[in-house]
Formats: structure tokens, sequence, C-alpha cells
């Protein structure tokens, strides 16, 4: 084992044994186990879970694991060899089999119980036994924590097998989902979003499940056949997988009493997230209701910021109930998310999802979860009026909040330093109607355009354009012009000298992407990997791992470019079922 430092890049991790050394599991000592689990984690069947914050579990293995990927950059950044994702003991490990591991890695993983608000209403529904004791993870475990390189990971395995919260499903996850969730992890990192990050990406050569699917061609709004998919087990890496979700389920309990240890486990939960994920913010020595408000000031901050982020590339994350929303301040669960082609406040892949998940309308489900958070904070602080006035007051600004970060990264994304409505508001409505491509355009728009031909080429040619060219083209004129008076006057502040042209279309281009991880990029690359070719898998992993470079030209030819008219309201492609 060599050691690193700024002049030696060198891996220090090259083995299993290195990664061993690193072992810290100081999670066990923060949290409370569930009492009625069994210790070797033999415990794959849906059951209610009473108190705890995590049951021991041992990860079923996928059979015959085959490596797909792993991310060389995080790699790099944790100070992995490459070799390693594809040696035995690392395989076996991250396929879910922790039974030959070296001491002190632990031979069984844990799982964690959450609960589930939609849109800021509580539901129990979901539980298979209607107490919300049997919902959580269900398919996910953590398998490893370390501090490296001054940074504490969790390392959790997605598709390891069934769990007491596994509501009677299987546990696993298909390569479909899988290869999906991994792309976008790291692809959102690259773009500067908050994310959990993807480690390793393992495929069963033998294993398969069925999950509803669309059939070849289907326009269909519903999967229409059962297909059967390879399993896959994914590694993402946090802080923590705590979620929003998470503090409700111990606030629930809390609330209604259910047993002795309930206010007691509340606290502690809140305590781990903050040493997780806000421990430079917030000083340990501070009491309790000190830290609860600042606590809920930063996660504010940091939703605010995560979803104006989201905005600004393009990402509908589809699904944001308060289980999908950590409470780390990242971007957790990449299920039915889509990066939009076209401008539409209403894009929302997911065909459960509704318009309440819809793209622009992230920000007020953002405020559902917040809710929900404020609401788990409370009990705490029953005590401390003063402290509770203030953590009601974080409460009530949140909108005022985001709308100040949506207004910071829409001036940003059309290279203004303060916002302008009015500008604004023409754009988004031309943007519309058009419509256009919303990648393509404010990327065009970032090489300062003397006049809209460049911006031609984010146009779908749909209905209202195509009635009414020379109408919307003299809009878009119109539009422009103003847009240059506007970005002429640009400065780095009231008595610096303006921006030159190249240094605003550079800082433009570094807000606005020029390729990002559209779904029918996606669906050939899982296609293939499914008949065992990973190329194009790798491939989409490099090019979209650079999202503000502009690469070769034979990548723009095949990246950048408008969403096929064929691929509209395709069953798997423009819209998708939530089965993964
Ligand atoms: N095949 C499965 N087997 C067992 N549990 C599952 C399965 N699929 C989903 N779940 C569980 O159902 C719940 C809702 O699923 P959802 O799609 O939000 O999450 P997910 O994609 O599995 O996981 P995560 O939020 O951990 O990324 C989660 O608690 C999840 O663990
Ligand atoms: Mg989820």
């Amino acid at each position: 084992m060599t050691h690193r430092d700024s002049e030696n890049p060198l891996p220090t991790i090259t083995t299993l044994d290195d990664l061993a050394t690193l072992a810290d599991y100081s999670l066990m000592d923060t949290l409370s186990c569930d009492p009625d689990a069994t210790a070797n984690g033999d415990d794959h069947m849906p059951r209610q879970v009473f108190s705890g914050h995590y049951v021991p579990v041992s990860p079923t293995p996928i059979k015959n694991p085959e490596y797909v990927t792993h991310s060389k950059r995080f790699f790099r950044e944790l100070g992995f060899a490459d070799s390693l994702a594809e040696s035995p003991d690392f395989i076996r490990m991250f396929s879910g089999d922790l039974t030959h591991v070296p001491e002190p890695l632990s031979k069984v993983g844990w799982a964690t119980g959450y609960a589930l608000s939609i849109f800021g209403t509580e539901y129990v529904q979901q539980c298979p036994f209607q107490t919300g004791n049997g919902y959580g993870d269900g398919r996910a475990m953590s398998v490893f924590e370390a501090v490296i390189n001054g940074q504490r990971w969790e390392m959790q395995l997605k598709g390891g097998g069934r769990t007491p919260y596994c509501r009677g499903a299987d546990g696993r996850a298909v390569l479909r989902s899988s290869v999906r969730e991994f792309l976008a992890q790291e692809h959102m990192h690259a773009l500067g979003v908050p994310t959990s990050r993807s480690l390793s990406l393992y495929v069963s050569k033998t294993e398969t499940v069925n999950r509803p699917w669309y059939s070849e061609g289907s326009y269909m709004k519903d999967p229409d056949v059962l297909i059967s998919e390879a399993v896959a087990i994914s590694t993402r890496v946090a802080p923590s997988f705590l979620r929003v979700g998470q503090l409700e389920l111990f606030s629930r309990r809390a609330r209604k009493n259910e047993h002795p240890q309930a206010m007691a486990e509340l606290e502690m939960i809140v305590l781990h997230l903050i040493d997780r994920e806000y421990g430079e913010v917030i000083d340990k020595n501070l009491t309790i209701a000190e830290k609860v408000v600042l606590l809920a000031r930063e996660f504010r901050s940091r939703l605010t910021l995560l979803v104006a982020n989201w905005i600004r590339v393009g990402y509908c994350q589809g699904n944001f109930n308060s289980d999908n929303c950590a409470a780390g301040g990242f971007t957790l669960d990449y299920g039915p998310f889509g990066f939009c082609d076209v401008y539409d406040p209403q894009f929302q892949p997911w065909t459960g999802g509704g318009h309440h998940f819809s793209f622009m309308n992230q920000p007020v489900a953002a405020e559902r979860n917040f809710h929900m958070f404020w609401t788990a904070l409370r009990p705490l602080l029953v005590s401390n009026q003063d402290a509770m006035e203030q953590l009601d007051e974080i409460r009530s600004g949140f909108a005022e909040v985001m709308q100040s970060e949506m207004e910071a990264m829409w001036a940003a994304k059309l290279g203004f330093d303060a916002f302008n409505r009015e500008m604004f508001n023409e754009l988004e409505a031309l943007m519309q109607q058009t419509p256009v491509d919303y990648t393509i355009f404010f990327r065009e728009l970032s090489s300062l355009p003397d006049d809209i031909g460049p911006l031609k080429k984010s146009f779908y040619s749909r209905s209202l354009y195509d009635a009414n060219a020379e109408e919307i083209e003299k809009r878009w004129s119109q539009w422009l012009e103003k847009w240059q008076a506007l970005s002429v006057k640009t400065t780095g502040g009231k008595d610096a000298s303006p921006l030159s042209r190249v240094a605003l279309s550079k800082q433009m281009k570094l807000v606005n992407p020029k390729y990002n991880l559209r779904e029918w990029f996606v669906v050939p690359a899982y296609q293939q990997a499914s008949m065992g070719n990973y190329d194009l898998v790798r491939e989409l992993q490099e090019i979209m791992t650079q999202p503000y470079e502009e690469q070769s030209a034979e990548i723009e030819q095949k990246f950048y470019k408008l969403k096929p008219s064929e691929f509209f309201e395709a069953g798997g492609l423009s819209h998708y079922s939530c089965s993964s």
C-alpha cells in the first residue's frame, strides 16, 4: 500500500484488504439497532420494524456477476485503483456477497425504515401492515462506511435482495434501471448538481426477474408486456442516505408516543443527520435547539439551490416524495426521472407522477417536502418557544428563498447579473409556444448570436411554429435584440468594466451545458448492455461526464441534436412507468 499526496496521485486502495483498513462503522454507535433483528442479518421476509434506526441485513448476491462499469472519476477521488473494480474480491463484495470479506469489513449490511409523504400528505397505505412499520429500504442496503481523504462516505447496494421492508417484492433492480441511475448520478455530478455518486455496476449473467414494460414501437401510456430482465447491483455513495421520510418516521412515532424511546430516537436521528451532512456548518457544542434551527436553515438553502439547479439543467425528478428527498440536500433515487428535450413546464416522464411533480412545479414540490421536514423537527422544540418561532419563520420563508434562487438561476442562464422579469416572461412564453429544445436553445444563446439563425437550431417544427413561422421569428428577433442590448450591459459589478463578449460567452457556457442525458441516448445503451455489450454505456458515461465541453465534431453530430419526431409519445422513451 502506497501513500497518496498531492504530488503522488497513485491510488492507495488496490485490494479489498486495503479497503478493509478504512472501515469505520461508527453509524452503529450513534444510531440504534432494531431490537427484534437477528445478528446474522438473515432477515428477508416482510415484517414490521417497530423501533431502532437500522436493521442488519445480509445482501443476497446476484448470480454470476459480470463487470459493467465503474466511475473512474470517483475511484480517483477515493484513491481506488481502477483495477480494483474488476478484481474478483471487489466484484464479489459489490455484487452482494459479503461472506468472504476480510476483517474488519462487516459481513452484514443494514437497511433503514422511512415514512412516505406525497406532496405534503402523510401516507401509511403503502405499508403492507398499514402502520408504516413495514416501509423503508426494500432493496437498498448499505455495506460500508469509512472516512476517505477527510470525507465520510456510506456505500449502498441497490438491488441487493430482500429486506424486512421489501413488501413482498423481489429486492432486485434490473440492468435497465441500474444503467439509468448509474449514468445519471455520474452526469449530475459533472453538471455540478449535488447528488449521490456512482461507484460500480455489476450485472448477473444468469439471474433474471420479470418487469412490466413497453413492447417495441408501443405508444401506450402503460406497459403492455412483461419482460424478463437481468438483475444488477449498482453501488451508490453519499455521506448518508437519510431522507426527509426518515425523520418523518421517527417524528410520527414520537408524536403518537408509540414507544418509550420514540422521542429519543427522533433526537438521535436528527443528531446523526447533522453529523453526517452538516458537520462543517453546525458546531457540535451548540444546544439541540440551536442545532435544529441551524439545520432547518441550512437544509432550506441546500434544497432550494438543488431544485434551481435541477431546472437549470433540464432535470425532472419525477417522483419527488419525501422518501426520495435526501435530507442532505442532494439528488437521490433516479427512478422515473428524465432530462427534458422540448421545453415544457409540465414535462413529467413518469406516467404515475402527475402534474404536481412536473418540471416547473418542482419548487412547489420541494416546499411540500420542506414542510414535512419542518413538521418532523417541531416535536424537538416544544419546550423552547424562541427556537420554535425561529423554526416556523424558516418554514414560512421557504417560498421567498426558493424564488430568489430561481431568479438567480435564470439570470445566470441568460448571462445577466440580475433577474429581469420582463425578459424572462417573454422568453418563457416563446420557448413554450415555438417550442424550443431547452438545452440547445440556451447553449446557442451562450455563443451570443448576432441574429436568430443559430437559435433556430433549437426550434422544433411542430404545429405553432410551422403555421406561424414568420410571426414567431419576428418575436424571437425582437426578444434577441433586447437581450443583446441588456447583455452588453452585463458587468461583474457596478464599477467593474463590462465583461468582454468572450468572457460572457465562456461564463454562460459553464451554466448552460452542451450535452445532457436524454432518454433516447440511454435506451440503446441499456438495450445493448442487455445483450452483453457495454460499449455504449461506457461511451455515454465518458461524454456525459464532460457536459460543458464542446467535445469532438463526431460527438456533436450524434449527441447535440433535437429529439427525432418518432420518439415523441413513444413508450419507454418519452414516458415510462415506475417499474424497475
Ligand atoms: N423490487 C423491489 N423489491 C423490494 N423493494 C422495492 C423494490 N422496488 C422498490 N422497492 C421499494 O419500494 C419503495 C419505493 O420505491 P422507489 O422507486 O421510490 O425507490 P427505489 O428506486 O427502489 O429506491 P431508492 O429511493 O432507494 O433509490 C422503496 O422503499 C424501495 O426500496
Ligand atoms: Mg425511492
